[in-house]
């Protein structure tokens, strides 16, 4: 990044494109937590991607699911023998109501944006329902077979859960294992007998499965989101260079006032504005008096600090937001006020001029005074059609040459005369 670059960029920008390109660069550190901004960064565009996919699927996953019940329904009824085959249905029918439930949800929460900020939330309070009652539901099954392919289903809810939701694995991991624990004593208590191998294996074993995958899956989703946060904050800092180079276009260096360029098109805008509306546009010509001499007494480096600190009385007179104030020249400055008549654009010079009086810039040399003076004409068109933006400025210029022959230290209007 170039040396203008970074100097475009805020600190903490800087610090973070820095540490991603370095992270992307080594990507062993990769999987730890980032800083904490850029880490909840992640984690919530995540959850966003995760709820937009689970608004785009959701017709389909309820067809999904009602297929899948189809299917299951009549193998249940098959495969169960006749001495059990209703309570193995009924065991089905909780365990297919407790799926639709979980499931319903989702898409219920994804589309209601009061509730999205909630999501992860309630990601856990869905899994840890949706895996206690899958677990303590599938191991009552009589039929042995049943009961293992409750465990596949186990092992599917916890594979949707990890690759659907975009939550973080661990706390993920913790909930579902208490979720799946959980039905242990109650199974206990109600005397219910199973096998240990298949609860072991499908709900523990497959949460640790899970877990591990899901790891290495975040793994890959953390460097994307970091490719994918570098191209952003690179287009960021392609705006503030682009905005940074048309205010430095616009500005002068010294003063920070705009330009003669700028004025220019400003001028012309303003111009066009005024033609339409029919209100009047004045321009306000200021000129330093005796400027040579004070930078032959006091050198050029106090002449720059002099004109500093007109501009500033200038920008600090500039009360509406279309008035603007620009450098013309050397020591010459001109004001656009935009609807203002030339009473109005006389108080505004009148203004400036005491303003710049109560600085006291000592000028030992000027034929006015002690002091730094200003001489300022004002030139208003009202709309005249025979007139041009050229011949107001040079109409303004000519005030300003009227107060120089009259004195200095004055403020003249074009066309009246003293
Ligand atoms: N320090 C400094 N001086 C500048 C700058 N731009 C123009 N000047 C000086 O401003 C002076 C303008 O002098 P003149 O045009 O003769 O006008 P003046 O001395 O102010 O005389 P009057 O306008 O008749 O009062 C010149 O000496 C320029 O060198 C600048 O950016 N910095």
């Amino acid at each position: 990044m170039s040396k203008t670059a970074t100097a475009a960029l805020p600190e903490e920008t800087l610090q973070e494109d820095q540490f991603i390109r370095k992270l992307l660069a080594d990507r062993r550190r990769i999987s730890r937590p980032f800083p904490e901004s850029l880490e909840t960064l992640f984690w919530q565009s995540l959850a966003q991607r995760s709820l937009q996919m689970i608004r785009n699927i959701a017709t389909l996953g309820v067809l999904i699911y009602i297929v899948v019940g189809l299917i299951t329904f009549p193998s249940i009824y098959l495969i169960a023998d006749e001495s059990h085959r209703l309570h193995d249905i009924l065991i089905w029918f909780l365990m297919y109501l407790n799926g639709a439930v979980c499931l319903a949800t989702l898409p219920v929460i994804a589309s209601i944006p009061g509730l999205t900020p909630y999501f992860q939330r309630f990601i856990i309070g869905v899994s840890f329902v949706g895996i206690f009652f899958t677990s303590f539901l599938t191991v009552q099954y009589e039929e042995p077979r049943l009961t293992q392919q409750g465990g596949y289903i186990v092992v599917f809810v916890y594979m949707l859960i990890y690759f659907l939701t975009g939550t973080r694995p661990l706390l993920l991991w913790i909930t579902c294992l208490i979720a799946g624990l959980l039905p242990l004593p109650l199974l206990w208590v109600m005397g219910i007998k199973f096998d240990p191998m298949i609860y072991f294996y499908s709900v523990i074993f497959s949460n640790f499965i899970g877990f591990f995958v899901s790891q290495s899956i975040i793994g890959k989703e953390r460097i994307s989101f970091l490719q994918a946060r570098l191209l952003e904050l690179d287009k960021l800092h392609s705006k503030l260079m682009s905005n940074e180079l048309i205010r430095l276009s616009n500005e002068d260096p010294l003063t920070s006032l705009y330009n003669r360029r700028y004025f220019n098109e400003a001028i012309h805008t303003e111009w066009d504005r005024a033609d339409r509306s029919g209100e009047p546009l004045s321009l306000v010509f200021v000129d330093i008096d005796c400027f040579k001499n004070y930078n032959d007494t006091y050198g050029h480096l106090k002449g720059d600090d002099a004109l500093v600190k007109v501009a500033e009385v200038l920008k600090n007179h500039m009360r509406r937001s279309s008035d603007m104030a620009a450098r013309y020249g050397g020591e010459e400055f001109i004001l656009l006020l935009p609807n203002t008549p030339s009473s109005g654009a006389q108080v505004v010079a009148n203004n400036i001029m005491k303003a710049v009086d109560s600085l006291k810039v000592e000028h030992s040399a000027s034929l006015t005074g002690k002091y730094l003076t200003l001489s300022i004409g004002v030139a208003t068109w009202t709309g005249e059609a025979d007139m041009t933006e050229t011949q107001l400025i040079a109409q303004a210029d000519s005030a300003v040459y009227q107060a120089k022959s009259d004195g200095r230290h004055l403020v003249r209007v074009f066309g009246e005369t003293h």
